[in-house]
């Protein structure tokens, strides 16, 4: 059956044309057929469908590709968010606490509450997010939370190298051997990619020598690779991500020039994806995406939601916080967090709005994607069920 989307005062392609390739078309119409864009130009020229949709003047973009959330959790850790806005410097060392209460919970209550925070997202206007597991940290309850996001999207990450579990913190170099053998061999069915938390200044994560261990190990397991680099000061992330060809090296908070030439020279392959919700939630120095971009990185916004870091799934707030804070312009970090999005998930069938992509469409209560940024913090973005 095919369904045409019409009146709509503004569509936002993400094509790669105009200003900061938003691709932005007044009065334009489009025809969705069994979950594809069938057809995209002005509504005066639209063909005849078997059903119409009435935008009635409103903005239709991408749904947001949020490509990179950790969902698979039990338990709560506001406390420590209050801890942190009075002061408290965030080193990882909370990670162990959503993972005390993860194991404790039954697969029910974590499958409710990863139903949840999708339908919170969905509500936000994301339509494709990804999930990694890292709170589990035995091989039960790795291959668990994996298992259970499988359940409600393709883009499963294993994060068993998040930190080195306290039961194990005396022997690192086990924990390494186990993420990369009997874990990894129980992980890599449910998932598509691996991630590691490279990270020297935390005692929980691990150092560049690791991280390479783990990476390689899901590699050889024929999972792609994803890295979060450099969130809490300068280390050997990036460049570990640049040169192993991963997708997405997420964070980037803290770059030094020679991370930003390797960056420019993997921007084919690798996607600095940044993460703004962090630094708002953990009172940490803004990446200039402004910088990033004009050097020519391929980059992404993710909101990272996590109960740590960053407890928000909202990519409006990101994109607001990314535009008054980072420095890229409402088109530019639209685009960020749709097609950018894609590109740090190697997918490029979502993210625009194309004739042939998936039909996966965000609507704006709004004449423009400008009011992303410009009505912060307003509900006016929600996912459109065609
Ligand atoms: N940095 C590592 N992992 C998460 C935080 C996890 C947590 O604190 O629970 C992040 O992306 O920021
Ligand atoms: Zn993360």
């Amino acid at each position: 059956m095919s369904t045409l989307v019409t009146n709509i005062g503004e569509l936002v392609t993400c094509d790669g044309t105009g200003e900061g390739g938003v691709g932005a078309r007044a009065d334009h119409a489009l025809v969705v057929d069994a979950g594809r864009i069938a057809w995209v130009g002005p509504a005066s020229s639209a063909p005849a469908a078997d059903a119409v949709i009435d935008i009635e003047g409103r903005c239709v973009t991408p749904g947001f590709v949020d490509s990179h959330a950790h969902l698979v959790f039990a338990g709560d850790r506001s406390t420590e968010f209050a801890a942190r806005m009075a002061g408290q410097v965030y080193d990882g060392g909370g990670i162990g606490v959503s993972v005390a209460a993860t194991r404790e919970a039954g697969d029910d209550h974590l499958r409710a509450a990863l139903a949840a925070r999708l339908a919170e997202m969905r509500a936000q206007g994301t339509t494709t997010v990804e999930v990694k597991s890292g709170y589990g940290l035995t091989v039960a309850d790795e291959e668990r939370a994996l298992r259970l996001a499988a359940e409600v999207t393709d883009e499963v990450t294993y994060l068993g190298a998040h930190v080195v579990p306290a039961e194990m913190r005396d022997d690192r170099a086990g924990y390494v051997e186990l993420v990369t053998g009997e874990m990894l061999a129980a992980c890599a069915p449910h998932a598509r990619w691996v991630d590691v938390f490279c990270e020297p200044h935390s005692p929980h994560a691990f150092t560049g020598e690791e991280s390479r261990e783990v990476l390689e190990a899901g590699r050889a397991a024929g999972l792609g690779l994803r890295v979060h680099g450099n969130q809490l000061g300068h280390g050997p992330g990036v460049q570990l991500a640049c040169e192993l060809g991963a997708a997405s090296v997420d964070h980037c908070t803290y770059l030094s020039s020679a991370d930003v030439d390797a960056l420019v020279g993997c921007a084919g392959t690798t996607t600095a994806t940044l993460l703004p919700g962090v630094e708002f939630s953990t009172r940490s120095p803004w990446p200039d995406a402004r910088a990033l971009l004009d050097a020519g990185v391929s980059i992404a916004l993710a909101s990272d939601c996590n109960p740590g870091t960053c407890y928000s799934s909202s990519m409006p707030f990101v994109i607001a916080l990314a535009v008054r804070e980072m420095g890229l312009t409402p088109s530019e970090a639209v685009v960020a967090a749709t097609r950018g999005g894609a590109r740090a998930l190697h997918r490029d069938d979502i993210g625009r709005i194309e004739v042939g992509a998936r039909a996966d469409l965000a609507l704006l209560e709004a004449p423009n994607h400008l009011h992303l940024s410009y009505r912060a913090g307003v509900p006016i973005a929600r996912a459109l069920e065609v």
